[in-house]
């Protein structure tokens, strides 16, 4: 826990001291208050005391105002760092910690957890400094009057304080369940969000919805049982200082009577001990404050922990995102993240898998059992094969979203391990399946992979993916905004966006994944004649799906069951190859229908086989 307070531990020190400060001149004030009215009982003159308390009132508030400020403000800039540290490492987390974790809830670990450091931060240092003064200066004047009714008063303090303090592990726990819970509603929300129309035409929303009730429900029950746990600490310091009072009374009436303390100081001793109240509870706030923050820190730093990539740009974690003392306009603009170095080489990529195995987790099948295929650039690949054959995971490998568990991928020749990570990325367009588009404006969008294109790189791309006439209809141009998930284009306009954004990267190794949905013909079409324009000068890797898309390519790579069973044209493959044969006369089949005027070969004719 402390890790994170460190680098402001100056400022909380300087912050508690001056509201001590300000709190202590509030106790000079009775002092001036009483010789101001000596005076106007002497008949004095009062100018001169008046100035001075004035002052005082002025100066002790302006103190204490300046300290919580300076508290305030670092409590905030302790929750600024955590964010910030999360933030960076987030988006830097390797897939598969990804996939093993919920997004939602990462998210509310940046989002509510980190806002729980406040109060430790703040309240909880305040009660801490401020009460452990007090509590150790009444002690002094107890001691001063009677040691053997201070042992007795801290006997019984100590005695049910020990007591109350074994619910502090109860309220770390309630909170980190209620933190748990409000993660929950945010991974479920996401859920729904991530598929609103699917929701809605699923009719689940009110199972959904009562899935995040359910959530925030559980959030409520471990927050009421934090609450619970904290009054039973709050109510031993009534307990504790209630029964120190009779015991105390008892054993101080006994002493009295004995001749060893005068009724006085008895009396004196009893004043004290209430006294005590106002300390013991600002140190029990404080405790149980730390309990929450402690729970919070935990959430966090299990987050932290994740497994990031290193993508050997900036480090985030610099001495300004240490102590979070910056303003936050630079944030997002400081190089960190994939905008890197050009790539290393120039030209059409290769690529080559040798012996190539793979499973996506420890317990899971293999997925590769010894891929092995050599890719010289440019031109087009096709990868065919059944569902599930493992021809997406080939992409995931070539941009090390994952690890092969056995034999070598060789980009250009060198092993991907042995490439700076960005640069490999930077080498690499990738177009997913779905064709994913970003919430924003389509200029956004198309630059998300490469922020630095020129107007005139846009427009040429444009013009390329066949998006031109597309962009001259939307209402603003390239600054339309295309809703969440790009739900305000249509499927083919999305997979364009996607193109494009990945040509606007200059790529040398361009991979698509075809979508499977059918695009109607003009669209498909066009798109096949941007690859195959893209591929005299860049290494292009398809997924294919399409008899269409499969009759352009150099070389098409049959994958089945995690094994590369043939490679070929597609004339070799259909005499050749049996399930080639078969998927070309079956699988393909309806594509080819749907865009007839599609392929002038003529083997384009659905292979027999
Ligand atoms: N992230 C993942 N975690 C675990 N298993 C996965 C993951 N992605 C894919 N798989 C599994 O790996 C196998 C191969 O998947 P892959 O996506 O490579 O197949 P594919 O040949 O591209 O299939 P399709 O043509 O249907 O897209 C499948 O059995 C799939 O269930």
């Amino acid at each position: 826990m402390y890790r994170h307070f460190r680098p402001h531990r100056a400022a909380v020190a300087f912050g508690a001291f001056l509201t001590l400060i300000g709190a202590a001149s509030g106790l000079a004030q009775p002092l001036a208050a009483k010789a101001l009215v000596d005076r106007l009982g002497a008949d004095d003159s009062i100018t001169g005391i008046l100035v001075l308390l004035t002052a005082l009132v002025i100066l002790g508030t302006a103190i204490e105002s300046v300290g919580a400020y300076v508290l305030e403000r670092t409590a905030e800039s302790v929750v600024l760092a955590a964010r910030r540290t999360l933030i960076g490492r987030l988006l830097r987390l390797r897939l598969p910690e990804v996939e093993r974790t919920q997004p939602g809830d990462l998210m509310s670990r940046v989002t509510s957890d980190t806002t729980l450091l406040r109060a430790v931060t703040t309240q909880s240092v305040v009660s801490a400094a401020s009460g452990g003064l007090t509590f150790i200066a009444t002690i002094v004047l107890m001691a001063l009057m009677d040691p053997v009714l201070l042992c007795v008063t801290l006997g019984v303090i100590v005695l049910i304080g020990g007591a109350a303090s074994l619910a502090m592990p109860k309220i770390a726990q309630a909170t980190r369940r209620a933190q748990e819970a409000v993660g929950t509603i945010s991974t479920a929300l996401e859920r729904a969000f991530g598929a609103f129309r699917t929701l809605k035409a699923s009719g689940a929303e009110r199972r959904e919805t009562e899935a995040v009730q359910e959530a925030a429900l559980e959030a409520w029950r471990h927050g009421v049982r934090a609450a619970k746990w904290q009054s039973v600490a709050w109510s031993s310091v009534g307990l504790s200082v209630q029964v120190s009072f009779l015991a105390v009374l008892g054993i101080g009436g006994a002493r009295v009577a004995s001749g060893a303390i005068s009724v006085s100081t008895l009396v004196a001793f009893l004043l004290f001990l209430f006294y005590l109240i106002d300390p013991v509870s600002r140190l029990v706030e404080a405790a149980s404050q730390y309990q929450v923050g402690s729970a919070a820190i935990a959430r966090i730093v299990q987050a932290e922990r994740l497994e990031t990539e290193e993508l050997e740009t900036e480090e985030l974690e610099t001495e300004e995102l240490r102590t979070g003392e910056f303003g936050t306009g630079e944030f997002g603009r400081e190089g960190h993240g994939t905008e890197v170095a050009d790539p290393v080489g120039a030209g059409p990529a290769s690529v080559a898998f040798e012996d190539v195995t793979f499973r996506y987790r420890d317990d899971l099948p293999y997925v590769h059992h010894g891929v092995s295929f050599d890719v010289p650039g440019p031109g087009m690949t096709a990868f065919v094969g059944p569902s599930g054959a493992g021809k997406t995971t080939v992409f995931g490998l070539i941009e090390r979203f994952y690890e092969a568990t056995g034999g070598r991928i060789l980009v250009d020749g060198k092993d991907v391990r042995e490439w700076p990570l960005a640069e490999l990325r930077a080498a690499i367009g990738y177009v997913e399946q779905d064709a994913p588009v970003l919430a924003g404006t389509v200029r956004e969008n198309l630059l998300f992979a490469a922020p630095d294109a020129t107007d005139a790189e846009v427009r040429e791309v444009l013009v390329r993916a066949r998006l031109d006439g597309v962009v001259e209809r939307l209402p603003e141009g390239l600054e339309t905004v295309v809703g969440h998930r790009g739900s305000k284009l249509s499927g083919g306009e999305r997979q364009r966006v996607a193109i494009a954004r990945a040509l606007l990267r200059k790529p040398r190794l361009l991979l698509l994944d075809e979508a499977t949905s059918q695009l109607d013909a003009v669209n498909e079409l066009a798109l096949r004649d941007v690859v195959t324009e893209v591929s005299r000068e860049v290494t292009v890797l398809v997924v294919a799906h399409r008899l269409s898309t499969v009759m352009l390519a150099d070389r098409i790579v049959v994958m089945d069951a995690g094994k590369v069973r043939a490679v070929g044209t597609h004339a070799e493959l259909v005499a050749a190859d049996p399930l080639y044969g078969e998927l070309a006369a079956t699988q393909f089949l309806t594509a080819s229908e749907s865009a007839p005027e599609s392929v002038s070969a003529p083997e384009s004719a659905p292979a027999s086989a």
